[in-house]
């Protein structure tokens, strides 16, 4: 099934047009545009096959950093019945594009775009694409914190078109957020939600909170702000904010502008033991 989430840039960028990438790097936050998003850049991890990836975030100076995210691009026949390595590690995939197979716990799914998998920590899981092109989905992991006395939360795999957005109070419909996962469920410690804005609609103050953010646009065009910048982002493009980063947006239309949101939640910060996700 084709998609229209997912912007791939093949090939090398021409040798006499070095200034169309607008990649930056900050304290508080990076973008990672489509068109840095090629070949040259990519990754590859053990135990996959027929697999490529963009790491797009992954946790840096180990001061309560909290997140790992990838664009995996699984070619025909490809795949892994050992995809994760760390026993800690809970996961989101999301599907951009093209459809494969997910088994967790013995049980198969389907996966096509918009197509939404919380898999929890020590699960036994597997992915492989078992039709004729290549599938492309993010890959959020995250070290998952236990609660005391809660179990750990149970799979879920579903479709965006599944689930209602909730609109945001007093927002006249511009802003709503698509929710996975309930958000008074404290088994879940991480949040993977879309985020679509009318064409018009804004973040009308400067967010600024503990939570991190990794962000990816899946549609449309907005002004967004990163801590003391505003920037032009499209879809394809991503970014990633720290803890505290200032962040607003004015969505620029035609279209629906919407993007596939990261968030941490839920827990206490761990006092005194930096590193915390290293
Ligand atoms: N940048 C964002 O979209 N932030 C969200 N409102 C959030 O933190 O939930």
């Amino acid at each position: 099934m084709k998609s229209n989430y997912f912007f791939p840039e093949g090939g090398h960028p021409p040798q006499t047009n070095l200034l169309t990438d607008r990649a930056v790097f900050t304290e508080a936050y990076a973008i990672i545009p489509k068109g840095v998003m090629r070949d040259i850049v990519t990754s590859y991890l053990p135990f996959w096959t027929n697999t490529r990836l963009w790491v797009l975030s992954r946790p840096l100076s180990g001061f309560a950093e909290t997140f790992s995210q990838y664009i995996m691009e699984v070619g025909p026949s490809g795949g892994s019945d050992r995809p994760e390595a760390d026993p800690r590690a809970e996961g989101v995939l999301f599907v951009v594009d093209g459809e494969f197979r997910l088994t967790i716990g013995g049980q198969s799914y389907r996966m096509q775009p918009g197509g939404y998998a919380y898999i929890p920590p020590g699960s036994e899981w597997s992915l492989h694409n078992d039709g004729g092109t290549a599938t492309r989905f993010h890959w959020i992991r995250k070290a998952y914190e236990k609660v005391e006395g809660l179990p750990l939360p149970d799979p879920i795999v579903t479709n965006e078109r599944e689930v209602t957005p909730s609109p945001m109070p007093d927002t006249e419909g511009r802003w709503a957020t698509t929710r996975f996962v309930d958000p008074s469920d404290m088994r879940h410690d991480m949040h993977v939600t879309i985020v679509t804005f009318e064409p018009g609609g804004v973040i009308p103050f400067m967010e600024t909170h503990v939570m991190e953010h990794g962000l990816y646009v899946l549609e449309g065009k907005a002004v967004y702000r990163l801590n003391s910048d505003w920037v032009e982002v499209e879809a394809g493009d991503y970014m990633w904010l720290r803890a505290f980063c200032p962040q607003a947006c004015y969505a620029g239309g035609p279209g629906k502008f919407r993007y596939l949101l990261y968030k941490d939640v839920n827990r206490h910060m761990a006092l005194g033991t930096p590193g915390r996700f290293a």
